[in-house]
């Protein structure tokens, strides 16, 4: 039996009590941290709550040859732990469907999720929300530094449609993007197309969420660009035209400018 565990979003509390109990009870406990991550718990602290060694496994173990610790499930309970809810915005359905063709039964033990998350700290709500997307680091290749631009794309198209966009923020092992670094990331790939919607647009930025110490703003992009939100995990979304309600709920609970109160929508 293979189960899919969802840790939920911020530190080893979060996992649900099924969730808790399919990793008690399992002979083998694999995890992958780098879709997502718990921000607020260390892999020793995971594994002291759950009472159990758990083994990390790389990028390339999950992706490229999973074969070997999945086959493990064919005759052992076999836990694989995931940030968040593991099927939301991973590719993770890919090693559900090699296993179930190696002949092993799955579980999904589904957990809180950023996806959710964010409707219900920021009032966005949910339905209006389009394809989301995630902003990678800018990489450098012969001798160049390279700005994928494809998230500005995705959000133009959303807001064309009037929806909102969620957008991840890339986590690299010593280092993960934050909201000022995706808004000006962002208006960088605005300035390449020769456009200039965002940089007179709202943004509303997301750190830490499920934790105590959740932090939520919103403000013009080009503002946000220069906020710090502190530590770990940070996420970005662009929002569309507004419902008077999430007007509200913007200036009430992520302090956004109240004039956008003025053309919100009844
Ligand atoms: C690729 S998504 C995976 C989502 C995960 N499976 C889930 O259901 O929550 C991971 C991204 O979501 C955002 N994220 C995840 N947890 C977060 C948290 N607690 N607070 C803020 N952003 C978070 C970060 O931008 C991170 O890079």
């Amino acid at each position: 039996m293979l189960s899919f565990v969802g840790l939920g979003l911020y530190d080893e509390m979060d996992v649900s009590v099924k969730g808790l109990a399919a990793i008690r009870e399992a002979d083998l406990v694999f995890a992958e941290f780098y879709t997502s991550h718990l921000a607020g718990a260390t892999p020793e602290r995971l594994a002291e709550f759950y009472g159990k060694g758990v083994r990390i496994l790389s990028r390339e173990e999950v992706e490229v040859s999973p074969e070997g610790w999945i086959g493990e499930a064919r005759e052992k309970k076999v836990a694989f732990l995931v940030g968040g809810d593991p099927m939301i915005s991973t590719t993770h359905l890919d090693l559900r469907l090699r296993a179930l063709r190696m002949g092993i039964v799955t579980r999904i033990i589904h957990s809180s999720s950023i996806v959710t998350a964010v409707s219900g700290l920021t009032g966005l709500q949910n339905y209006r929300f389009g394809r989301s997307t995630s902003i990678p680091y800018p990489y450098v290749a012969s001798g160049k530094r390279i700005v994928a631009t494809s998230p500005y794309d995705v959000v133009i198209d959303n807001l064309h449609r009037e929806l909102h966009t969620l957008l991840f923020l890339d986590i690299q092992p010593d280092r993960y993007m934050t909201v000022s670094e995706g808004a000006a990331l962002l208006l960088e790939m605005e300035e390449m197309a020769g456009e200039d919607r965002l940089k007179r647009g709202l943004g509303v930025g997301v750190a830490r969420a499920g934790s105590d110490d959740a932090v939520i703003i919103a403000d013009w992009l080009p503002r946000l660009a220069d906020r710090d939100l502190g530590g770990p995990l940070h996420v970005l979304i662009v929002p569309a035209s507004l419902h008077f309600m999430e007007a509200e709920g913007l200036v009430t609970l992520a302090a956004a400018p109240p004039e956008i109160l003025d053309e919100a929508e009844p």
